[in-house]
Parts: structure tokens; C-alpha cells; sequence
């Protein structure tokens, strides 16, 4: 009998036993191809304990990935240890198996082989690695597949090999970096309750797991905790105990004031200044149960105040979509909740908090606890025709947003009135990758063109003041 087969158990109560994985005061900082150095992730310090789900939510960028993989020990933290049961880890952490996004399956082996390639890898001889991966393929519900390529499969069979291949490894703890984000809706949801299904049973070994996803319906659906990683560079801003019952229902109050929590903590980040996270930020989000250590409080500490590190960047947004945004925010003269925007809006978070911040970043919208309000400036912009839509744009970029301002004022004073782009591309590489520094330009170039500041010639790589702007 599969799993899937099985009647959904209430879940085992969550009494978690020890420590499984100890992060502390882990920092990560690579060097991209052009020297820049990258802080990607800043002093977290974590815990993950036997008996639980914990979700690691963050946004697109946060280090959410770097974070599992150096609990992974797939990369040595720049500083900071990583213990697995104690002790310190020195290369691959020996008690957790990893489920990709992707799947990573090997192309030219079956199901079978697949899944017992792990056990290959560590000298299980032949009879006993057929007999645990069966066990395994069974367990996911593949049995009657073992003989397949993964050409043959779904993307949701495909994802079931890559769980599979994991669980045969009986580690202690099961880790998923955005195991569903490749499936369609109805197939990524299927997998997410096998999975839960699965860690209700009797017969799982594994003792916790611990997910990657920037999904905050995902989170609340599977987590027991949720970490929320916040941006540039990835540090804690909080550890949320989800103490709903099981099976959850998306539809509930609860559940939704939940996510409602998650969406004002993101928000909160991304739309405000890097802030130290000081111990006085955590009791808003402390839980309720005794077993789960609800508030990690090391979590919370840092070794240098985050105002150290610069600002952030232009969120990869277009005027076009912020006015469209604003558009819809001024249907709600009292505001929208963000869950409730993205909800109508059919928006996944990575689409909306772009967004939410350039709408914020230019004082447009003003967020609070996760309601979105249009500001009076907003409301100019929104009220205003084509021409002086631009101009309200104008002043506001010209107000708020440092990188436009520059280029514009050293506009204004390169002779000519004309300057080359490689000149503030090599400015950014100062701050940025070489990726992230060309991403900053064309959104300060677009930023410029719809506010008609300046505009920017490819061909010639040449900047220029916008006729309109000469004479202002
Ligand atoms: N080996 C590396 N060398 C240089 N930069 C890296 C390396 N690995 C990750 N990064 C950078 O670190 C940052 C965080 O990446 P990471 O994949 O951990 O974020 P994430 O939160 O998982 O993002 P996503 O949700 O988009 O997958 C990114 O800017 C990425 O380009």
C-alpha cells in the first residue's frame, strides 16, 4: 500500500527531541567575476530541531538557496559554523538529503536506478539498495515506474523520483530548496500533501525537513516555523511559529491571518531601510507553543549593525506597471490588504513586492502590516494626464531615487549635456555583480526615459539630458 493510499493521520504532534543542524553567526560572501565582492548572506544564526517542518521564506535574491546549502555543507560559510549533531561541519553534512527545484534526475537511468544511485554512492550493496529504493518508490507512489526513463514521466512524477532518490538515504532530515516551483498549480499542490501525507506516516525516518520557498501559501500550508530571510544581504527578521491545525484549511481565518503576518513581515523589509534587527523587533512574532522553540533568540542577533551595509537597490520595476498598480490601489481609497492584492491580481509574491517597492521607494503607496494605501503624491500621479503623469514621475524619481538623480545631475554638468553609460555602469560595478550593475542602469535608464530626464542611446552608449529637461 502507498502512501497515497493511506488515510490522511492527524499529524504526529510536534515534540521535537534535539538539535539536528546548529548554525551560528553563519555570513557568506562571494567574489563575482568582475572582483566585486557579494555579501549574500549576513550573520544568521539557526536551529533546526527534530520534529518539524520549517519553511525558509525570503524573496527572489535573499539567499535563501546559499542559506540551505550551507546547512548543506555544500558551501563553507565565509564565517560562522554549521554543526550537524554536534559537530562541525567540514564538507557535505552527512544527515540531510537534497530535493532540487529542477529534479537533477540522470537522463539515461530508470526510476529504480535513479533512486538507489545515492545508495550506490555509499558502497549499499546490490540487494539491499534494490530492496530500500523499491521501499522508497513506493512510498512516493511511483511503484509501477521503476522501469521508466524520466523522459517518460510528468514533471510531478519527475519530482517524486527526485523525493524518492532523497528518502532512500534515510537522513535525518529531508531538505527541499522550492521542490514545487517547477510543476503546474493542481501538480505542485498534489506533491506538497503527498509530502505531508508522507511525514504523518508511521514509516518515515526522516526527522525534519526543512523547505526553500518564496511562497507564502506554501509556507503556511506546510510549515510548522517559517524563517523569513530578508534582502540585501540575507539576514533573520524573523522565526513564525504556523501553530494551525492539520490538515490545514487555506480558506480558514486563521490561515489567512497567517499569511497576512508573513506578507507584513516581508513587506516591512522590503520597504524599509536596512534596520539592525534588534532583539526588540521579535515579540510581534513570537508563538504560542511550548515544545517548538518559537523565538530562537540567537536568531536574532547580529555582529555588525546592518546600517553598515548600503542601500538597496532599484527594485526591477516599470513605471507602467507601478502606475497599473496604482490604478488598482486607488479602487480601495481605505487601502488593500497585500494577500488580497495579490490574490485579485492572480500574482505570485516575486511579481508583487518589486512593485510594492519601487511603489514605496517613490512615495507612491505607503505600506503598513502588509495594507497598501496610495499616497497623495500617488494619487496625483494617478489623477494626472499622460504629460503631467511624466512630470509628477519626474519630480518624485528626481526626489527620492539617488541613482536617477545622479545621472540626471551629472547630466547637467558633463559638458555637452551628454555622458557614457560605461562610465556609470563602472560606477555601479563598484556595488554590484556585473549582472546586477547592467539591471540597475537599464531601470535607472527606463526610470529617466518615462520621466522624460534623460534618455540613453545604446548604439552609441551615450546618455543624454531629455530635451524637455534642458531647460528646467
Ligand atoms: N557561487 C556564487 N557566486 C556568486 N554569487 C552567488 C553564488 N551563489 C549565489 N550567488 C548570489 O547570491 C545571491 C543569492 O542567491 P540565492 O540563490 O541564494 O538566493 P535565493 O533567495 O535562493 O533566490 P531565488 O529565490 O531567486 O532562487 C544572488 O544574488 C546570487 O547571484
Amino acid at each position: 500500500m502507498t502512501i497515497a493510499k493511506e488515510t490522511i493521520r492527524s499529524l504526529r504532534a510536534v515534540t521535537p527531541q534535539s538539535t539536528i543542524i546548529e548554525a551560528r553567526h553563519i555570513s557568506q560572501r562571494f567574489t563575482a567575476d568582475n572582483g566585486t565582492e557579494l555579501t549574500v548572506l549576513h550573520d544568521i544564526s539557526f536551529n533546526l530541531y527534530e520534529g518539524e517542518i520549517v519553511a525558509i521564506l525570503g524573496r527572489s535574491g535573499a539567499g535563501k538557496s546559499t542559506f540551505l546549502r550551507a546547512l548543506a555543507g555544500l558551501v563553507k560559510p565565509t564565517s560562522g559554523t554549521v554543526k550537524y549533531r554536534g559537530e562541525t561541519l567540514t564538507g557535505p553534512n552527512p544527515g540531510i538529503a537534497l530535493v532540487f527545484q529542477t529534479f537533477a534526475l540522470m537522463p539515461w537511468l530508470t526510476v529504480q536506478d535513479n533512486v538507489e544511485l545515492g545508495l550506490k554512492a555509499r558502497g549499499v550493496p546490490k540487494a539491499k539498495r534494490t530492496k530500500l529504493a523499491l521501499d522508497a518508490i513506493d512510498m512516493i507512489g511511483l511503484d509501477g515506474f521503476e522501469s521508466a526513463y524520466p523522459k517518460e514521466l510528468s514533471g510531478g512524477m519527475r519530482q517524486r523520483v527526485g523525493i524518492a532518490r532523497a528518502l532512500v538515504l534515510q537522513p535525518d532530515a529531508l531538505f527541499m530548496d522550492e521542490p514545487f516551483s517547477a510543476l503546474d498549480v493542481l501538480t505542485a499542490e498534489n506533491l506538497r500533501q503527498e509530502v505531508l501525507k508522507l511525514w504523518s506516516s508511521e514509516q518515515r525516518s526522516i526527522k525534519s525537513v526543512l523547505m526553500v520557498t518564496h511562497n507564502i501559501e506554501e509556507a503556511v500550508e506546510m510549515a510548522d516555523r517559517v524563517v523569513v530571510l530578508g534582502s540585501h544581504p540575507g539576514h533573520l527578521i524573523a522565526n513564525v511559529r504556523v501553530d494551525l491545525p492539520r490538515p490545514r484549511d487555506r480558506h480558514s481565518a486563521a490561515f489567512e491571518a497567517m499569511m497576512d503576518k508573513l506578507y507584513a513581515i516581508l513587506t516591512r523589509q522590503a520597504t524599509q531601510p536596512a534596520q539592525p534587527a534588534h532583539k526588540a523587533e521579535a515579540p510581534e512574532l513570537s508563538a504560542s507553543s511550548a515544545n517548538v522553540p518559537a523565538m530562537d533568540e540567537t536568531n536574532l542577533q547580529t555582529a555588525e549593525p546592518l546600517e553598515k551595509i548600503k542601500g538597496r537597490p532599484l527594485p526591477n520595476a516599470t513605471p507602467g506597471g507601478l502606475a497599473g498598480l496604482l490604478d488598482v490601489v486607488a479602487e480601495h481609497p481605505d487601502g488593500i490588504d497585500l494577500a488580497d492584492l495579490a490574490s485579485d491580481l492572480s500574482f505570485e509574491v516575486d511579481d508583487l513586492f518589486p512593485l510594492v517597492d519601487a511603489g514605496t521607494l517613490l512615495h507612491v503607496i505607503v505600506v503598513r502590516d502588509g495594507h497598501v494605501q496610495i499616497t497623495e503624491a500617488g494619487d496625483a500621479w494617478h489623477q494626472a494626464d499622460i504629460l503631467r503623469a511624466k512630470q509628477v514621475f519626474a519630480s518624485l524619481a528626481m526626489e527620492h531615487v539617488p541613482l536617477v538623480r545622479n545621472i540626471e545631475h551629472a547630466l547637467r554638468h558633463a559638458s555637452g549635456g551628454h555622458l557614457r553609460g560605461e562610465l556609470m555602469l563602472d560606477l555601479l560595478h563598484a556595488r554590484y555583480s556585473d549582472e546586477d550593475a547592467h539591471q540597475q542602469f537599464a531601470i535607472a535608464v527606463e526610470w529617466g526615459r518615462y520621466g522624460e530626464l534623460f534618455d540613453y542611446d545604446a548604439d552609441d552608449d551615450l546618455l543624454t539630458l531629455d530635451e524637455a529637461n534642458k531647460g528646467a
